[in-house]
């Protein structure tokens, strides 16, 4: 599949591309940002890892390439960052733009099963563990398809958690800011779950649920990076109960959280600790793989 190239913006020695294509998965044109780091210039042979960033609620694939600050050390590291979109877009569904916590811009990274979302589009995990990697690894022959990583903020950080832990192996590490850790628990979850699967289907909720994810992990043992701001409001109204999933995790392997002084939800918060998220990744891509 094809995509179009909208800009190319040079960031830190290499470049960022404003990209776009059309996805059968979701129904429609999905844009997305795809930062190539210097060393996919310097020498056109050598292929890099590539680090996928999930975006949180009323988010584009603009947020995290504009303000995560993410390319600093993905440049130094030699690794390129893929940042999707976080929903389908337009698909005329009664009510898809109406609250910023459902529909457009908060896809959740779920197939929905729901009707109208199911059968009009709304199958961002599909997407983002299929249909797109696939369409860069055609078009970029620069990025490595057998080293990839993940990690998100927000619905992104549970998306990236969920991601990892329904596909053992697939990812290379996981890291996390602010992620909704026990969507089934919280009010933003439980409306897009209800919206998405259906009220009743707690069994299909539980498939897309962190801390459901972790009790059943059963792969190498685990090495998750998770920042939380002390001022980030959304912890504050519990709607990101990392507690619940830290215990979950119990005897699984590292759940290492980091409780960053008077930070709060925003981007200040990702591009502040924007480095440490992407050597995370940079261990698992570069020195293990
Ligand atoms: N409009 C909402 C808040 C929306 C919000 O804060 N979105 C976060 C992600 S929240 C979880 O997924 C975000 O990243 N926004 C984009 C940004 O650039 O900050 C409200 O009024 O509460």
């Amino acid at each position: 599949m094809s995509v179009h190239t909208k800009a190319t913006i040079a960031s830190f020695g290499g470049k960022l591309l404003k990209l776009a294509h059309n996805a059968s998965t979701t129904n429609c044109e999905m844009a997305f940002n795809l930062y190539l780091p210097p060393q996919t210039t310097i020498n056109p042979l050598h292929k890099v890892p590539l680090l996928i960033y999930l975006a949180g609620l009323t988010c584009t694939g603009d947020n995290g390439a504009e303000k995560g600050f993410f390319q600093h050390a993905a440049s130094q590291k030699g690794i390129a960052i893929l940042y999707p979109d976080t929903s389908p877009r337009g698909l005329k569904i009664e009510g898809e733009d109406e609250s910023y916590d459902f529909g457009s811009g908060a896809g959740f990274y779920v197939d929905a099963t729901k009707s109208p979302w199911s059968k009009k589009g709304y199958k961002m995990y599909s997407y983002i563990t299929q249909e797109l990697p696939k369409t860069v690894f055609e078009n970029f022959k620069e990025i490595d398809s057998e080293r990839v990583s993940i990690f998100g903020h927000s619905m992104g950080g549970h998306g990236a958690l969920t991601l990892f832990l329904k596909n053992p192996g697939k990812y290379k590490s996981v890291s996390a800011y602010a992620p909704i850790a026990n969507p089934m628990k919280c009010p933003w979850g439980e409306k897009a779950f209800g919206g998405y699967f259906g009220e009743e289907e707690k069994g299909k909720w539980a498939e897309h649920d962190a801390t459901e994810l972790v009790k059943k992990w059963k792969g190498e043992p685990l090495d998750v990076l998770i920042d939380i701001g002390t001022a980030d409001n959304f912890y504050q109204q519990n709607q990101l109960l990392p507690e619940n999933f830290v215990k979950a995790a119990e005897g699984k392997g590292k759940v290492n959280v980091r409780w960053q002084d008077g930070y709060d939800h925003s981007y200040f918060t990702m591009a502040t600790f924007a480095d440490d998220h992407v050597n995370h990744a940079a261990r698992y891509l570069l020195e293990k793989a």
